[in-house]
């Protein structure tokens, strides 16, 4: 299948620390590629030098539709349909959920007002945000439901490859399932995911392949069940972890 976001040599250095070194991965549309590693080991980074936010790789190529893209701005990048979120649940805590969802919209997208608040609400509705809260502030909404307002900024971009970044981190068992009914709905949509987790469950029950990164190097990839037998996964992440 013709890939949707594909990298080729991306690379990225803090001074002398190697963060990224010379990844390549491609991805097909409506396919979820599980990225995991050890604590420090790249990840987050992959993300952010494929979005520009915040920086971008000091080498490397990222094609989408087979176009390059690395030449283009953060807010290009972002209105191609290449969308993020967070490690940390990122919301603007005095602003409503809605108003966090319809600043995320604005930057984006070309609509009026009444467009761009639809999309917002269209955004939190397919996050399974609840209707009722959508006027709440930010800041007074329990993790989980901050974590679905940072979704659905980013779904708010309309997004064809959303990039997640430890979405069940801080969350209880049951919001967990919830986050994997998610990504299952945005999948089912067409959508294509990278879901970077150290939860491992939800990471193997719905990546389709996975690859696993260690200081910055990819180590492994391929399906689930096959990366997690690995050896030099095992020793890399599953040892470190334990
Ligand atoms: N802005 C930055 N400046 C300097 N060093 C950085 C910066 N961002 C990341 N690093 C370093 O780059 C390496 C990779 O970090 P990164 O956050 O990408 O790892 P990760 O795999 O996402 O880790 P985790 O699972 O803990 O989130 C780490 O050594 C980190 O300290």
């Amino acid at each position: 299948m013709a890939a949707v976001l594909e990298a080729r040599g991306l690379s990225k250095s803090f001074g002398g620390l190697q963060a990224v070194v010379d990844i390549d991965f491609s991805v097909a549309q409506g396919e979820v590629l599980g990225i995991a590693g050890p604590n420090g080991s790249g990840k987050s980074t992959l993300f952010n030098i494929l979005t520009k936010v915040p920086f971008a790789a000091d080498r490397g190529a990222v094609l989408l539709d087979g176009r390059p893209i690395q030449r283009l701005r953060a807010h290009e990048i972002a209105r191609l349909g290449v969308a993020r979120t967070f490690q940390r649940e990122s919301v603007f805590p005095s602003l409503s959920a809605v108003d966090n969802v319809l600043l995320a919209a604005e930057g984006a997208r070309r609509g009026n007002f009444a467009a761009n608040l639809a999309a917002a609400e269209q955004a939190l509705d397919l996050a399974g945000f609840p209707a009722t809260l959508h006027n709440m502030v930010a800041g007074q909404l329990p993790v989980f439901l901050r974590k679905l307002v940072m979704i659905a900024s980013a779904l708010a971009l309309q997004p064809r490859v959303l990039l997640l970044d430890e979405p069940a981190s801080s969350l209880t068992p049951q919001e967990i399932e919830r986050i994997r009914d998610l990504i299952a709905k945005l999948v089912g949509e067409g959508m294509t995911i990278l879901l970077i987790e150290h939860v491992l469950p939800l990471l193997t029950a719905v990546s389709d392949r996975l690859m696993v990164l260690d200081h910055g190097t990819l180590i492994a990839s391929g399906l689930p069940a096959d990366v997690i037998a690995n050896p030099a996964v095992i020793e890399a992440y599953l040892g470190r972890e334990r």
